[in-house]
């Protein structure tokens, strides 16, 4: 029997976040490996025009919750949306809907934040600094809390190179940032962003790392635990590999590579590429709330979820399994034949950058306008490297996490529950595992249905033929041009057909010999 999975049944739980990648399968998991919990609170705000109940159907009727829908029927039953909106003072949730909150709830799984990177301070502040303070206050006033998990990043202390299961602490304090917040206008946010956020690559990781300062200062008697996954890329076994739902970090490099749209990137391809799979990081979560709540660890515990020092992948090797990847499953309606690579030298980024990528796009959205079609390609291309240039710190540089706190918690787990909530991220077979992961996003992100393979690989060949014809035409037009301009040039093409002519000759001669 599973003491994890017991330990959830008839619990309470409340779940930020959980619309998000992470929180689905958060949910996934608990209702497949608890059916018998009680209730799985989730903070919802409506969006897009779909209700709150709307917004949840979706996701229990998805794929992703296949196996949930057999293991418990009534699952829609289990899970009760709570209207809410993090940004809003009490997260605008109704006096009953609170009240209920607070007498039931008895464990909280903080997921919701803003990852976006280059959002604006104020809103990242609000988001994961001050509503991560309020969910605390009304943590503390829960009779029957008996853990609080919130979900940071690895990379909440990326401006230092080796990182400890320990709080860093920022120059400022948050408090002082949050009131700050409430009397600065936005110039004043513009202007000082900057200097508050020193050596933090952008607003996403700094916000984190007070978001953990302030956990750490408002944690009173709270059982709390702090849980660090590094990049979370899709599922690895459960409940099937491969599952992906959203463009960010390596997604939408590997969409733009298997469309032909991203040809270089700068990159070390030794760094390391410290991936973990989503449900790796959801199996660690469950084991911690368990862990957190029965152990009841007397400093509040940081658990590190990384690959790097473990299981180590490079990027180099990510990159070329990402591409021999393409050539088996290639994705569909391609704008050129999967081919980039990882290039460290400035000069060839920025030529690469307008050779390989801005040109192609000029060239297609003229071909646009001149049969009548809007032109897109330059603006989805100008966002494409923009993106890019977000993501190069992470890519550029490798860190070393230590994991000792996840690696005694694997030790503290039975045999079953290592089996059922494995986190052993050793385990994991790269190759394969990356394979999965461009199938998963050529499936659950695109549609794209496998039946159309053969017909995305005759799109492939077609392309190398036209790109064949492209460059034998530029060849010809520009030795033209050369050759009417150049004595040198002259010479030399005269040498190469005479040398053809002669070549010919002989060969026709000996030729009739044999005969
Ligand atoms: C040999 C070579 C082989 C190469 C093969 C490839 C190999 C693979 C390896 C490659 C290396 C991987 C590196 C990973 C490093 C990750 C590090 C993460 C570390 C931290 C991890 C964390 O702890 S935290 C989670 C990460 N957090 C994010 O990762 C958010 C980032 N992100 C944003 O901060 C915003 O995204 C940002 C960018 C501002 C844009 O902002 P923006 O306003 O310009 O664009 P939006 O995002 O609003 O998107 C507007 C519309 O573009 C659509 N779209 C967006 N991207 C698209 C795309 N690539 N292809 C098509 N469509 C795309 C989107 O779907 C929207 O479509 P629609 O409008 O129809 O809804
Ligand atoms: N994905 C990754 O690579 C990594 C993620 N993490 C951490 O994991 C956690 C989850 O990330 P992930 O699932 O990828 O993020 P997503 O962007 O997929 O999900 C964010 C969630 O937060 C919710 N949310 C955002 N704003 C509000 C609001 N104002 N009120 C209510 N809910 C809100 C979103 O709801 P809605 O659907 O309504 O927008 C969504 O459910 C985050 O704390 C992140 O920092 C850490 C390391 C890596």
């Amino acid at each position: 029997m599973s003491m994890i999975a017991a330990f959830y049944g008839g619990k309470s739980i409340l779940i930020t976040g959980a619309t998000g990648f992470l929180g689905k399968v958060l949910i996934e998991k608990l209702c497949r490996t608890s059916p018998d919990l009680k209730v799985i609170y989730i903070l919802v705000r409506p969006k897009a025009g779909h209700t709150l109940q709307q917004r949840v159907s979706q996701i229990i009727n998805s794929k992703l919750f296949e196996k949930v829908r057999e293991v418990c029927p009534n699952v829609h039953e289990k899970i009760r949306a709570i209207s809410a909106d993090l940004n809003q003072n009490d997260f605008a949730i109704s006096k009953e809907d609170m009240q209920e909150l607070l007498s039931c709830t008895n464990i909280i799984f903080h997921c919701a934040a803003t990852v976006r990177f280059d959002d604006h301070l104020r809103h990242a502040v609000q988001l994961n600094v001050t509503a991560t303070q309020q969910l605390l206050f009304m943590a503390s006033q829960m009779p029957k809390l008996e853990a609080f998990i919130h979900i940071s990043t690895a990379f909440s202390n990326c401006n230092l190179k080796h990182i400890d299961e320990v709080i860093y602490p920022c120059s400022v304090e948050p408090k002082k940032i949050i009131d700050s917040m409430e009397w600065w206008d936005d110039a004043i946010v513009d202007e000082i962003a900057p200097k508050l956020m020193g050596d933090w690559p952008n607003t996403y990781t700094y916000t984190k790392a007070l978001g953990e300062m302030v956990v750490q200062q408002e944690s009173g008697n709270l059982n709390i635990a702090i849980i660090r996954p590094s990049i979370v890329g899709a599922t690895w076994q459960e409940p099937f590999p491969g599952w992906v739902d959203n463009l960010n970090g390596p997604n939408g490099m590997i969409v733009a590579a298997g469309r032909g749209f991203l040809r270089a990137i700068r990159a070390s391809p030794l760094a390391v590429a410290d991936l973990i799979p989503v449900d790796t990081v959801i199996n660690l979560t469950l084991a911690v709330g368990w862990y957190t709540a029965v152990h009841r660890p007397k400093s509040t515990l940081i658990y590190h979820c990384t690959s790097g020092n473990l299981n180590p992948c490079n990027w180099g090797k990510m990159g070329c399994q990402v591409l021999s990847t393409f050539e088996k499953i290639p994705f569909e309606k391609a704008f050129r034949r999967p081919h980039a690579d990882f290039t460290a030298n400035t000069i060839t980024v920025h030529y690469r950058n307008a050779v390989s990528h801005r040109a192609p796009a000029m060239i297609y959205d003229i071909y646009l306008w001149l049969t009548g079609r809007k032109p897109r390609m330059t603006k989805l291309m100008n966002r494409l490297l923009r993106t890019i240039s977000m993501l190069e710190y992470f890519i550029n540089r490798s860190w070393e996490w230590s994991t000792y706190n996840t690696e005694m918690l694997m030790s503290e787990l039975s045999p079953e529950d290592q089996r059922i909530f494995n986190f052993d991220v050793r385990q994991l077979n790269w190759l394969e595992y990356i394979e999965n992961y461009v199938l998963g996003v050529k499936k659950y992100l695109l549609k794209e249905d496998m039946a159309g393979i053969p017909e995305a690989k005759q799109h492939l060949r077609r392309l190398q033929n036209i790109y064949y014809l492209f460059n034998t035409v530029f060849f010809l037009i520009a030795w033209r041009l050369l050759i009417a301009r150049s004595q040198i040039a002259r010479n030399v093409w005269f040498f190469i057909v005479s040398f053809c002519y002669k070549f010919l000759s002989y060969f026709r001669a000996s030729s009739t010999l044999k005969a």
